[in-house]
């Protein structure tokens, strides 16, 4: 647990990070992924309660330092310090480091080496500090957003590279705020909300918690629409606007061609349930 005065803004939350997988974090802003994350790896000192790394207690320059590799949010590195430079010394810190040259091959910096990092792109940014975090060949790897500032391109590029590492036997926690490439890249799922695990497991089981596989979304749907949703049996919820119906691709299908047959003004887009459904379904569950 932690909070901050009168406020508790992580509670009750346990992670377990596996060897040779990636796990994500995701919940809205201000969820406490950040918090969680960093009281992991011993940034944070919890208000109560204990972070373990390969089974050893996490304390304040404790001995997990060795075996983990972290990526903060906002990047501490000094702007004129060139890449070569920043990966360099990280590697000095350690016995046997990784190959630098080609670490930097392997996330495109290469072409960057002799560059200032105040001289390069927000993704470029990104990726010299998840390059140093893998330097030391950490056993665990904590990633606060890698994939924010990055283009689309070099998001799944930049998932490639982590998963090899994970197929190597790291263990890997990242949070984002991108729900397709935790559905995609994921091998488990934690999503959190309001500082608590609202739900735990791999994207499929956590897609398949809203209780079924298709949704309906409809803009504005008119009072009529709306009454045909509400005695149709299908589990439904209003986020803004549209209306969310959960439910298997036929029993919508049937419901979407009532819905058009008593208004056919408003959009109605029929698809397999992706995780921003789930999200809304939790926090309609919730209330
Ligand atoms: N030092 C602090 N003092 C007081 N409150 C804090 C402090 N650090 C974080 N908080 C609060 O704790 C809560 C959780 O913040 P946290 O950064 O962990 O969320 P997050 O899920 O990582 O959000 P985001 O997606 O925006 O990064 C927020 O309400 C935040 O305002």
């Amino acid at each position: 647990m932690k909070t901050y005065g009168s406020a508790t803004v992580v509670n009750g939350v346990s992670l377990d990070v596996l060897d040779g997988r990636t796990t994500m974090l995701v919940g809205p802003n201000g969820s406490g992924k950040t918090t969680s994350m960093e009281i992991l790896v011993g940034l944070r000192r919890p208000t109560s309660g204990k972070a373990r790394i390969l089974g050893e207690e996490v304390v304040p320059s404790g001995k997990h330092r060795i075996v983990t590799g972290v990526q903060l949010q906002q990047s501490g590195l000094p702007g004129r310090i060139k890449v070569k430079e920043v990966l360099g010394s990280v590697a000095s810190l350690f016995e046997e480091p990784d190959d630098i040259w080609e670490l930097a091959g392997s996330l495109g910096l290469q072409a960057h080496w002799n560059k200032a990092v105040d001289k390069l792109s927000g993704g470029l940014k990104r990726r010299v500090d998840i390059a140093a975090a893998c330097v030391g060949r950490p056993r665990f790897l904590l990633l606060d957003e890698p994939t924010s500032g990055v283009d689309p391109e070099g998001r799944a590029e930049l998932w490639e590279f982590l998963r090899t590492r994970a197929r190597a036997g790291c263990g890997i926690l990242a949070s984002t705020h991108d729900l397709e490439e935790a559905e995609a890249f994921a091998d488990q799922l934690y999503v959190m909300g309001k500082g608590r695990i609202l739900l735990h497991g791999t994207p499929h089981e956590v897609l398949s918690s809203a209780g079924g596989d298709w949704r309906l979304r409809i803009n504005d749907a008119s009072p009529a629409q709306i009454r045909v949703i509400e005695e149709s049996g299908f589990e439904h919820g209003r986020i803004g606007i549209t209306s969310l119906v959960i439910g298997t691709s036929d029993g919508l299908e049937r419901l979407r061609q009532e819905l058009v047959q008593v208004d056919s003004g408003p959009e109605i887009r029929s698809g397999r349930i992706r995780l921003e459904d789930v999200f809304a379904v939790t926090s309609w569950r919730e209330i």
